[in-house]
Order: C-alpha cells, then sequence, then structure tokens
C-alpha cells in the first residue's frame, strides 16, 4: 500500500485493544444505521455490507457489484470502491465500541471490478493515537484469498455522540442507538 505520512502510524501508537463490551470472534457486526449507503438493509441501491468480526480486532465483509455501481459500462466505479473501503474499515466503531468518523482516506486501485464480482473485504487497525486511530483495508476479488483489486489507508478521528446530533438527524439515530446518549 502506498500510504502518506497521514495515516501511518507515528512511533508510539498503541495497538487496537478489544474493548470492554466489544464483539466475540466470530460475531456479526451490525448495520450502524438502515438507511446507510454501505451497511444499510433500507438503502435501495446501496452497497448492503454485511460484516463479521473473525477475531474482536479486524472486519471482514462482502460486497456484489452491482449495475448501480458502474463507472465505466460494466466496471465498478472508483469512488464505489472507496465507498466500500471506507465502510469496512468504519465498521471497527464495533471493535472500537467508539464512535470514528473518517478524516482521511487513500485508495488505491489495482485491477478493474466488473459487474457481478463479489469482493471480499478486510479492514485492521494499525495503531491508535489519542483520537485518531490508523486503519487498512484490502478489497479482494472472487475469494477471500483472489487477487488484490482495492487497497485503502486511513486515518479515522473519535467524534462524540453529539457530533452526530449536531450535525446530523439526531432523532434518526437516537431511535436506532438506544445504547448511547446522542445530545448530552
Ligand atoms: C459501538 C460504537 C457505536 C457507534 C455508533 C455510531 C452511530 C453513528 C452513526 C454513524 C457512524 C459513522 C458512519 C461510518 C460511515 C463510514 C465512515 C464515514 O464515512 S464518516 C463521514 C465522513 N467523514 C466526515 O464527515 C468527517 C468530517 N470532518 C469532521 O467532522 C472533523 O474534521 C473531524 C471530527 C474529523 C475532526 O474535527 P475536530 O474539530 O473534532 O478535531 P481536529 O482538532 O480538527 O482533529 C483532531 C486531530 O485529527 C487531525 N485530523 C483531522 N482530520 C485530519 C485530516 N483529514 N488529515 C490529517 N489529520 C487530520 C487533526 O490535525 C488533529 O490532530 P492533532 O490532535 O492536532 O494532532
Amino acid at each position: 500500500m502506498t500510504r502518506s505520512s497521514v495515516t501511518t502510524p507515528p512511533p508510539g501508537a498503541g495497538r487496537l485493544q478489544a474493548a470492554p463490551g466489544g464483539p466475540a470472534p466470530g460475531s456479526p457486526l451490525g448495520s450502524h444505521y438502515g438507511d446507510c449507503f454501505g451497511c444499510g438493509e433500507r438503502h435501495p441501491t446501496g452497497l448492503h455490507l454485511r460484516a463479521t468480526t473473525p477475531d474482536g480486532l479486524t472486519v471482514v465483509a462482502e460486497f456484489t457489484v452491482g449495475e448501480a455501481h458502474q463507472g465505466a459500462p460494466g466496471l465498478a466505479h472508483g469512488g464505489v470502491l472507496a465507498a466500500a473501503m471506507d465502510e469496512v474499515i468504519g465498521m471497527s466503531v464495533w471493535l472500537f465500541q467508539r464512535p470514528y468518523v473518517t478524516g482521511r482516506l487513500e485508495t488505491d486501485y489495482l485491477a478493474p471490478v466488473p459487474v457481478g464480482t463479489t469482493l471480499h473485504l478486510r479492514a485492521w487497525c494499525t495503531g491508535v493515537s489519542g483520537r485518531k486511530a490508523y486503519l487498512e483495508a484490502e478489497g479482494r476479488a472472487g475469494s477471500p484469498d483472489g487477487p488484490v483489486a482495492v487497497r485503502a489507508a486511513a486515518l479515522f478521528i473519535e467524534v462524540g455522540m453529539e457530533h452526530f446530533a449536531r450535525h446530523g438527524d439526531a432523532k434518526a439515530i437516537a431511535d436506532e442507538h438506544h445504547e448511547y446518549e446522542v445530545n448530552p
């Protein structure tokens, strides 16, 4: 992965620790919002990512490229592939058990991805420093050990739940997140 200094953990960055109350190895990771383009089950043309954590420290998910995801005829749009990487990395909020948002996302495109291809996505954390989390992801075509078609490196920033209330739809978030106080 070609990554910048912004997405490279600084010396002394900590490792991701399994958070108390976090998902057990083998657990499915839920959708954070039903209308989310990445993971929402209600979204008509979204990516419909369904993720699990094999070990409590990484996220795996699948995304099948559909007609609604094209850029060039018959091929996935690069922005849609970036969204898939953003989403599988973003699913790590369940591992951290804290809300994070994308600060920076860097993407390498290694091969075109035809409509109908299932991308096997995996994301992992390379370091944590204060509010900053450094994460990487890859998408392999056809099977979990298929050729890597997309890679990404990201800087995610921890926010409070009030971030979503202040900038977004507080009621929609509260309706789906009874476990958190959205507007403290
Ligand atoms: C069990 C858990 C439960 C979770 C439940 C969640 C439910 C809620 C629903 C949803 C979840 C999330 C959905 C996931 C979807 C996939 C992820 C996305 O697509 S997220 C959307 C796209 N991203 C944004 O919209 C961010 C927009 N940006 C911002 O809001 C701000 O810029 C923010 C919060 C990122 C930072 O703003 P500041 O004011 O809080 O903090 P400052 O001081 O600016 O930054 C903190 C540190 O980070 C660095 N930083 C921030 N952005 C950077 C950047 N782009 N490049 C380099 N450094 C950056 C800064 O330099 C600073 O570093 P120094 O502490 O000084 O060392």
